[in-house]
């Protein structure tokens, strides 16, 4: 068990923690060996007096951190995961030989949990949330009193000993802080909240954590995940090939290139996540797990891709039927999305992913509403049509499947379009595409008319029977 940048606790506790320390110590006694047998054994650790190497030299200094070092001890996964975990069980991600398990499966069905009958923690081993949102709800609910607290054991504590309050229990808190809660707009019975209500405690715990601030090493990304490799990159983000430690899966973790700054910047930000979470599971959607603020950056937690379109090497050529399937594939995802009134704007080859042969669309940052109730920026001008360069947002769904028409233009053309965009596409004149069906080049026409309301819808696009032959067999 490593324990990160955190001092040995005195075997006395204090406080709620301490009762909850002794209820887990008992249960772990009394608990069937072999999944809690190495906690069990730290524990007993933590309490020897035997043992030299274990004694705590400084008593007092000690009373004075048991609060903090026994909540430490609970809430944070570091304690009770290895640094090297993804080398456990011999499991090695740098060797290509070894099959990584990819990102679980999103699942559809709903599922229901059942009520907790006790009020105290559940197993902290347990890769569940549950006891790690016990000890959020228990923070968050005490925020004004411990807050107090904190702040005079810090200020106390600086005179006292260097590192009063320990990296961990820092770390601890920077989680327990609320990222900025605005109103989902995207969710149609969002609540009437559209404040920060926690924003006050924040500013001030922005004083007392410039650890978090600076970003030395107390990082939510780098202690719940194992970053393997950086796999794309876009305007304003980094996206990587990260292990999630607890969990032992992989997932693509997004984040920006600079940080946000301002609030407004953060907000912007904000926008892809909750575009992401309203928008739920779909097959043909990124699947969206989590976010999070860190050093000013967001961090968006989302389903592994292979690749995406824009990556598509050409040993790997499409044929008609290929890209009937990737055009129905998107186009399921659109008419997902607009039937829950959002539009994407930024739909284009690089932001198409592949896994496992299914198309699957990603990157919500332009992600808007198309009552127009959010602010429009559209994505990249090349597959705009002319109405949106026009600033015309009168018919924003047909504007994405004017971008999924040039989309497969260019997949089709296999060259990149020209900076300034197709116009000859704008223009509603698409060059004969030798070697397809005139059915296939007359749908791709439609998409790309010039006059939005000639577009086919997403749903009329779904249901075009060019599509049946494909429908049956929905992976490429
Ligand atoms: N979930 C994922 N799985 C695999 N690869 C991904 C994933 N998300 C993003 N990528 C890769 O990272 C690249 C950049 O990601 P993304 O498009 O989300 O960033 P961006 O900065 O918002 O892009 P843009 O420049 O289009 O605004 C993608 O084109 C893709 O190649
Ligand atoms: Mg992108």
């Amino acid at each position: 068990m490593k324990r990160r940048g955190a001092k040995r606790p005195s075997n006395k506790m204090k406080g709620t923690l301490g009762k909850h320390f002794q209820v887990q110590f008992h249960h772990h006694q009394s608990s069937s060996a072999t999944s809690s047998s190495i906690f069990t054994r730290n524990l007993l650790d933590f309490g020897s007096q035997d043992d030299p190497s274990t004694s705590v030299p400084d008593l007092d200094a000690a009373d004075d951190k048991d609060f903090i070092l026994s909540q430490d001890f609970f809430c944070t996964p570091d304690y009770i995961t290895p640094d090297n975990q993804n080398l456990m069980n011999g499991f090695d991600c740098n060797k290509e030989h070894i099959p990584c398990p990819k990102s679980p499966e999103k699942l559809n069905t709903l599922k229901s949990k059942r009520p907790r009958q006790d009020g105290i923690l559940v197993n902290p081993l347990s890769p569940t949330l549950s006891g790690s949102q016990q000890i959020v709800e228990l923070a968050s609910d005490n925020f004004d009193a411990d807050e107090g607290n904190l702040e005079k054991t810090i200020i106390s504590g600086v005179q006292k000993t260097k590192n009063y309050v320990s990296q961990s229990a820092v770390a601890l808190r920077c989680r327990v802080m609320p990222p900025p809660c605005i109103k989902n707009p995207y969710l149609k019975d969002a609540s009437e909240v559209d404040t920060d209500p926690f924003g006050n405690q924040r500013s001030k715990c922005a004083g007392f954590f410039p650890a978090i601030i600076g970003g030395d090493g107390l990082s939510r990304y780098h202690t719940d995940f194992h970053e393997i490799e950086q796999i794309g990159t876009g305007h304003f983000s980094r996206v990587f090939k990260v292990l999630k430690r607890i969990d032992g899966c992989l997932y693509a973790v997004k984040h920006s290139t600079r940080p946000l700054h301002q609030e407004t910047e953060r907000r912007k930000a904000l926008m892809e996540v909750q575009a992401l979470a309203a928008l739920g599971s779909h097959e043909n959607i990124v699947g969206y797990y989590s976010s999070w603020f860190e050093n000013e950056q967001l961090y968006i937690q989302m389903e592994l891709c292979d690749y995406s379109l824009s990556r598509k090497s050409s040993t790997q050529l499409f044929t008609e039927g290929e890209f009937l399937r990737a055009m129905h594939q998107m186009a399921k995802a659109l008419q997902f999305i607009h039937e829950k009134g959002i539009v994407h704007l930024d739909v284009k080859p690089d932001n198409v992913y592949v896994k496992n042969g299914v198309y699957k669309l990603g990157d919500f940052g332009c992600a808007t509403l198309l009552n127009k109730n959010l602010p429009v920026e559209e994505g990249d001008a090349r597959y705009m049509p002319q109405e949106i360069l026009n600033e015309n947002y009168d018919h924003l769904d047909k504007v994405d499947i004017f971008s999924l028409g040039v989309t497969i233009y260019e997949l089709i053309r296999g060259s990149p379009l020209p900076e300034s965009g197709p116009q000859f596409l704008r223009e509603g004149k698409l060059p004969l595409l030798p070697g397809y069906s005139l059915q296939f080049q007359n749908l791709l026409k439609v998409m790309v008319d010039h006059d939005p309301v000639r577009r086919p819808s997403a749903k009329e696009l779904v249901e075009n029977p060019i599509f049946d032959k494909v429908s049956k067999n929905t992976k490429a």
